[in-house]
């Protein structure tokens, strides 16, 4: 089943003009790898999939609705229950405990505490970060603290997961350990993935594309 479409996307930025009529489809359990270089328009696309930003042309259905038809509070609770984003930055909180930070999604849900500190302890753990609970964003490495970002993504069981490089600060037992929970949750949850990379051999998930100009091509 379709999770997210888009049909004829195009985003522009003065004259600038990214995406130029891009078509995708995320399906359950799918992982797409979009690859490109710097500046091609990736976090560009990561923000719309994630209804962060909307496109100048086209759509964005998302589970059969169209986004574009919807008011900002019913995209952002789309959002919060549906939709997990690891943004270049990480944009962790950095006045929050690694396990608050992972836990936030939750409690926006309203989860009850026990059952929320549990989910966020066990996702931790999977992502080789048990031990480091109590610590501030702060005191992490940077590849500690984007298996953080990712952990806080994948908590609250998103339909659909957007990662925009979410590699960049991994060594490669650590991205070795992250793509295998990434593949297990496509499977075991039916949930869609995009990944974005600069790394043009990088190659992961059942469709790949690469941007150039600005335009995808799939490869
Ligand atoms: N808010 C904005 N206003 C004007 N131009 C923008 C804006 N955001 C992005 N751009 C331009 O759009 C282009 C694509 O940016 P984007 O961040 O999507 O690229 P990217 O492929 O993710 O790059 P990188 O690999 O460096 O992260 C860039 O040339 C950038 O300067």
């Amino acid at each position: 089943m379709a999770i997210l479409e888009l049909r004829n996307i195009v985003k522009k930025y003065g004259s600038l003009e990214l995406l130029k009529g891009l078509n995708l489809l995320l399906s359950e359990s799918d992982i797409v790898t979009v690859k490109g270089r710097n500046g091609v328009g990736k976090s560009t696309l990561c923000k719309i999939v994630a209804l962060i930003m909307s496109p100048d042309l086209g759509e964005v259905i998302f589970q059969e609705v169209e986004v574009n038809k919807l008011g900002d509070y019913q995209k952002s609770m789309l959002r919060l229950k549906h939709i997990g984003y690891v943004d270049q930055q990480y944009t962790l909180i950095p006045t929050l405990k690694v396990i608050d930070n992972v836990e936030l999604p939750l409690r926006l849900l309203n989860m009850e505490k026990s059952v929320r500190r549990k989910k966020a302890e066990e996702i931790l753990s999977m992502l080789g970060l048990k031990g480091k609970e109590e610590l501030f964003p702060s005191q992490l490495s940077a590849g500690e603290q984007q298996r953080v970002a990712i952990a806080r993504a994948l908590v609250k069981s998103p339909k659909l997961l957007v990662m925009d490089e979410p590699f960049s600060s991994l060594d490669d037992e650590a991205m070795a350990m992250v793509i295998d929970v990434l593949k297990d949750y496509a499977k075991s949850h039916e949930c869609a993935q995009l990944i974005t990379t600069t790394d043009l051999g990088f190659s992961l998930g059942n469709k790949i594309y690469v941007l150039r100009n600005g335009k995808p091509i799939s490869e």
